[in-house]
C-alpha cells in the first residue's frame, strides 16, 4: 500500500520541526494523517478568465476537509493571451506553460502534497497544470474558472456584428468600413463577464479536452464562468480528490491516477473530441506535451489518424456565430462524447475520476443517451446572465429548452457531420517534414485547396504591418518564418495577421503558413507549427518571395514547388553565410529568461516541451 506523501512531514520524530511549521499554518493534532490536497489556483486580476477564481479554491477546500482530507492553497502565474498578443508580450506566452508546470511540480513535491485540484482556465495554464498532473502522477482533479459568456450582437453601419467576441473585435480594428464609433460599440460588447473568452478559443478547447480525458468533471468545459452550477463543480472537485486518495492511498488501486485515466486510449478519445468540435490548433502542441510528461506514447501521426476517420460534428466561433454556451445548451462534451460513442469512434476502454466506465460516464451525462440523470439535465439548461459582471456563479437564468437537434443544431451527430474530416488535420511535405497543422473546420471546403505565390515576412509584426498598409495581393500565401519554439522563441499566437487579413477582406483570398502558432480565434487558411522550423534548418527558412506554395487538406500536402537542386543550392548557401538560420533585419530583444526557454526547446511536433539535456 503506497504511504501517504505527506507522512514525510507530518510523521515521526524527525518530522517535528515540519509539525511545528504546519502548526503555524493551521493545522492541528488530527490533521496529521490526512492527506494533504495541494489546490492550485491561477487567480489573478490580470486576466478575465481568471479574475473570479479569488475565492473558489476556498469551496474546494471546505469540500475537502468535509471529506477528510485537509487542503493548502498556492498561487500560478496566468498570462492572457488576448492581451499579449500583437507584441512582445507574446513570446511569454508559451513559455509560461513551462512555468507553470514547474510551479506546480515544485510546491507538490516540496511540501510533499498527497492529491491535486488544478484550478486553471485560460491557454497555457490548463496545459501547464496538465504537463504537472501528468508528471507528478498523484491523484488530481481540474476544475476551470468556466467559459466567458458571448458578447450581445450590435449593429455597426447595417451590418450586424453578431453575437461579439474577442475576435470579432480584433477584425473589426482592421476593417475599415467600420468606424471609429462603430470599433467602440463592437469593443464595449465584446468581453461581457469573467471566464475565458467566449468561443472554441484556445483555453476552452484545452478545458473541454481534461473533460474527455477522464481528468475534470462533466461540464467543466462549457458551464459558464457565471452560472451558480459552476460552484458544484468546485465542490465536486474536492469531494472526488478525496474520494481519489483514499482509493489510491488507502487501497492501492492506481486507476486513480492521472497515468491510469489519461491513458493512450484516453489521448485518442480527447483528440477524437478535438476533431469533432474543430478545436483550437494549440491543442495538438499541448496534448503532444502532455503525452510526453506522462510517458504516453501518442505522436502526431496518431493525430493525423484520428483527423482522418473522426468527423467534424460541431462548429463554434470563429467557425460559426455559436458560442460556448450554445455547445453547454446542446449537451456540452458529454453530448459531443455521445456522438462518437454511437458513431462508433470512441474508446470505451477508459475510465474518468468520475466514473469508473464509459457507459455509466455517458448514461448519465450525455442528454442525447436513453435516460439520462436530472442532474445532467439540469445543469445543461444553464444560460448566461447577460449582465456586465466579474463574479463567479452570479446568475441563476435557465433555457427553456436544450438544444437536441442532432441534424442541424450546434452539436451534430455522425450522420449529419459537417465534414467527414475532423476539425484539425496534420499536412506534410517538404514544407513540413515533421508536420503542420491547420484548422479545417475554420474554412470552407472548396478552400481546402489553395496554390500561389510566397510572400516572405521574416516576423509576425512585418506581417502585420504588411497587411495594414495594404502590401498583401490576393493569392499570396504569406510566409512568416523565425516564429518557431527556438526562433521566436515562443511561438508567437498569429491573430493579429489572421484577424486583420478578415478585416480586411483577404481571409479567403490569401494563405498563411507558419512556423509559428495560431490562437484559437484564428480563421482563413492557416497552417502553423511548421516543423522543422526555420531556426532548426527548416525548408521554411529558404523560402523566397514569388516561390509557388501548394497546401491541400484532402491530401494532407504542403509543399514548396521549388526544384530540388535550386533547394539545395540555397541551404548550401544559408549553412555557408554569416548567420546561418536567423532572421534578416529582425531587431528583437530577448530577455535572458526567454533565452533559457530557446535553448531548452524542442520543435513543435513533439509539443514544444524543453529538451534540458540539449
Ligand atoms: C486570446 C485567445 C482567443 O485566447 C487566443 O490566445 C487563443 O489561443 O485562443
Ligand atoms: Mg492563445
Amino acid at each position: 500500500m503506497p504511504h501517504l506523501r505527506s507522512r514525510t512531514t507530518t510523521h515521526g520524530r524527525n518530522a517535528a520541526g515540519a509539525r511545528s511549521l504546519w502548526r503555524a499554518t493551521g493545522m492541528t493534532d488530527s490533521d496529521f494523517g490526512k492527506p494533504i490536497v495541494a489546490i492550485a489556483n491561477s487567480y489573478t486580476q490580470f486576466v478575465p478568465g481568471h479574475v473570479h477564481l479569488k475565492d473558489l479554491g476556498e469551496i474546494v477546500a471546505e469540500a475537502v476537509a468535509e471529506a477528510g482530507g485537509i487542503a493548502r492553497e498556492f498561487h500560478t502565474i496566468a498570462v492572457d493571451d488576448g492581451i499579449a498578443m500583437g507584441h512582445s508580450g507574446m513570446l511569454y506566452s508559451l513559455p509560461s506553460r513551462e512555468i507553470i508546470a514547474d510551479s506546480v511540480e515544485y510546491m507538490v513535491n516540496a511540501h510533499q502534497a498527497d492529491a491535486l485540484v488544478c484550478i486553471s482556465n485560460c491557454d497555457k495554464i490548463t496545459p501547464g497544470m496538465l504537463n504537472a498532473a501528468m508528471r507528478l502522477n498523484i491523484p488530481t482533479v481540474f476544475v476551470s474558472g468556466g467559459p466567458m459568456e458571448a458578447g450581445k450582437a450590435v449593429v455597426v453601419e447595417g451590418v450586424a456584428q453578431a453575437p461579439t467576441d474577442l475576435i470579432t473585435t480584433i477584425a473589426a480594428s482592421a476593417n475599415s468600413a467600420i468606424d471609429e464609433a462603430g470599433l467602440s460599440e463592437v469593443e464595449r460588447s465584446a468581453c461581457p463577464t469573467c471566464g475565458s473568452c467566449s468561443g472554441m478559443f484556445t483555453a476552452n478547447s484545452m478545458n473541454c479536452l481534461t473533460e474527455a480525458l477522464g481528468l475534470s468533471l462533466p461540464g467543466n468545459g462549457s458551464t459558464l464562468a457565471t452560472h451558480a452550477a459552476r460552484r458544484e463543480l468546485f465542490a465536486n472537485a474536492g469531494r472526488t480528490v478525496v474520494e481519489l486518495c483514499k482509493r489510491w492511498y488507502g487501497s492501492d488501486d492506481e486507476s486513480a491516477l492521472p497515468r491510469s485515466i489519461a491513458t493512450k486510449e484516453a489521448f485518442e478519445n480527447a483528440m477524437a473530441l478535438d476533431m469533432a468540435m474543430g478545436g483550437s490548433t494549440n491543442t495538438v502542441l499541448h496534448i503532444l506535451a502532455a503525452a510526453q510528461e506522462g510517458e504516453v506514447d501518442f505522436t502526431i501521426s496518431d493525430i493525423d489518424a484520428i483527423g482522418r476517420r473522426v468527423p467534424c460534428l460541431s462548429k463554434v466561433a470563429p467557425n460559426s456565430d455559436y458560442h460556448m454556451e450554445d455547445v453547454h445548451r446542446a449537451g456540452g462534451i458529454p453530448a459531443i462524447l455521445g456522438e462518437l460513442y454511437r458513431g462508433g469512434l470512441l474508446n470505451t476502454d477508459v475510465h474518468a475520476v468520475h466514473a469508473p466506465d464509459v457507459a455509466t460516464w455517458l448514461n448519465e451525462w450525455d442528454i442525447r443517451a436513453e435516460s439520462p440523470s436530472e442532474k445532467a439535465l439540469e445543469l445543461f439548461h444553464a444560460a448566461p446572465g447577460g449582465v456586465r459582471t466579474t463574479k463567479a456563479f452570479s446568475t441563476e437564468n435557465r433555457w427553456s429548452s436544450l438544444d437536441t437537434d442532432a441534424a442541424g443544431g450546434c452539436i451534430r451527430d455522425v450522420e449529419h457531420a459537417y465534414t467527414k474530416d475532423g476539425g484539425l488535420a496534420i499536412l506534410r511535405g517538404n514544407l513540413a517534414e515533421n508536420g503542420a497543422v491547420i484548422k479545417s473546420a475554420g474554412i470552407d471546403e472548396e478552400l481546402w485547396h489553395f496554390q500561389g505565390p510566397a510572400r516572405v515576412l521574416e516576423s509576425q509584426e512585418e506581417a502585420v504591418s504588411a497587411i495594414l498598409k495594404k502590401e498583401i495581393q490576393p493569392g499570396e500565401v504569406l510566409v512568416i518564418r523565425y516564429e518557431g519554439p527556438a526562433g521566436g522563441p515562443g511561438m508567437q499566437e498569429m491573430l493579429h495577421p489572421t484577424a486583420f487579413l478578415k478585416g480586411s477582406g483577404l481571409g479567403k483570398k490569401c494563405a498563411l503558413i507558419t512556423d509559428g502558432r495560431f490562437s484559437g480565434g484564428s480563421s482563413g487558411i492557416s497552417v502553423g507549427h511548421i516543423s522543422p522550423e526555420a531556426a532548426a534548418g527548416g525548408l521554411i527558412g529558404l523560402v523566397e518571395n514569388g516561390d509557388q506554395i501548394v497546401l491541400d487538406v484532402h491530401e494532407r500536402r504542403l509543399e514548396l514547388l521549388v526544384e530540388p537542386e535550386v533547394l539545395a543550392e540555397r541551404r548550401a548557401k544559408m549553412d555557408a553565410s554569416e548567420r546561418p538560420w536567423q532572421p534578416k533585419d529582425r531587431h528583437r530583444p530577448i530577455t535572458s529568461a526567454l533565452r533559457a526557454y530557446a535553448r531548452m526547446a524542442t520543435s513543435a511536433d513533439t509539443g514544444a516541451v524543453r529538451d534540458p539535456s540539449r
